[in-house]
């Protein structure tokens, strides 16, 4: 089996060449390597190198943005197996989906020629716009904290020192402050119900978000489903004390967080509401006009990774 590595020097702020350095020394097979120099990059190397069909192993070294990239270019090709080595600064992917930690195990893997499982993608339909998402994507209170996070000079200093989780956490007690409710109308096949005070609304592929928050305990990315994590209502001292109780998957028992699973959510907003994908900005929603959020069963393999 071929294998293709590809790196973004830049996730963890720089740190993933530092790591990748260190790392591809201690790697005993032979490889294709391709760095990535800009944003999308990792997709178009991706579907290139699976043009030819062959089979092939094809390793991201990045953050979640740089997992969601090359799966994105490798969606419905049976032959290629996805793997992850994390080096980014959120690092979710990692936490639900399998991926490797050490050079030990690609080594044992490589060689073994392990076995890989397919796994779920999310879509978000948008008037004008398609999005995918692997780990999550959402509206609301979330998408305008990673949205201010992703664009700040804050974060990137902070990450010299290694304090990233810190900038999350200054524009989430910034946006508590600022934010400004919505009404949310969500339907699926079985459900229909409108929503006030909304503060975000979340689809999950897999249980984490934000670094390590649990916040779809019931997410699994190969059942078929998605789960919508819905809070409203909720005063603003309530809503950071729901955040803290997140990291725990605990804040399924307050009364105003909804949770449901489905194949399909159709969500309108009453207003123009941040959205975002995989914690990237996605657009703003259009008032009075759905976004669909859908799923789709087996669209791409990643690798079952074998403890060294
Ligand atoms: N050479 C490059 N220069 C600038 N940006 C790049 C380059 N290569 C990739 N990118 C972009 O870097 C962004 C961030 O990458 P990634 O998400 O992997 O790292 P991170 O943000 O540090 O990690 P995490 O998402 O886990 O917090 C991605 O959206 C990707 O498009």
């Amino acid at each position: 089996m071929k294998t293709t590595i590809i790196v973004n020097p830049t996730a963890g702020n720089g740190k993933s060449l530092k790591r990748w350095e260190k790392f591809k020394g201690k790697l005993d097979f032979t490889y294709d390597l391709h760095m990535t120099s800009s944003p999308k990059h990792a997709t178009a190397l991706a579907s290139e190198c699976v043009q030819d069909g062959e089979s092939q192993l094809l390793i991201a070294f990045g953050g979640d943005g740089t997992a969601h990239e090359v799966i994105e270019g490798v969606l419905d090709c049976p032959n290629c197996i996805v793997g992850v080595i994390g080096a980014g600064s959120a690092n979710d992917f990692g936490r639900g989906f399998p991926s490797f930690q050490h050079p030990e195990e690609v080594n044992k893997y490589v060689h073994s020629l392990g076995n890989s499982n397919e796994m779920d993608i999310g879509y978000v339909v948008t008037q004008h716009q398609h999005f995918t998402f692997v780990n999550n994507a959402g509206i609301g209170f979330d998408a305008y904290v990673a949205y201010q996070v992703n664009k700040s000079k804050v974060k990137k200093m902070l990450n010299k020192f290694s304090l990233g989780k810190l900038a999350y956490t200054y524009f989430v007690m910034k946006t508590l402050v600022t934010f400004k409710h919505f009404t949310l109308t969500v339907e699926c096949p079985t459900h229909s119900q409108t929503f006030e005070k909304v503060w975000f609304a979340t689809i999950s592929n897999q249980p984490y978000f934000g670094g390590g928050m649990k916040i779809s305990p019931q997410s699994n990315p190969a059942d078929g489903e998605i789960e919508i994590t819905l809070v409203h209502h909720l005063s603003r001292i309530k809503l950071l004390l729901l955040f803290a109780s997140v990291f725990f998957g605990k804040h399924t028992s307050f009364k105003e967080v909804h949770q449901m699973s489905s194949t399909t959510f159709k969500l309108t907003t009453n207003e123009s509401v941040y959205r975002h994908t995989d914690g990237e900005y996605a657009n703003q929603t259009s008032p009075h006009i759905a976004d669909e959020f859908t799923v789709q069963s087996k669209k791409w393999k990643i690798a079952s990774i074998i403890a060294p």
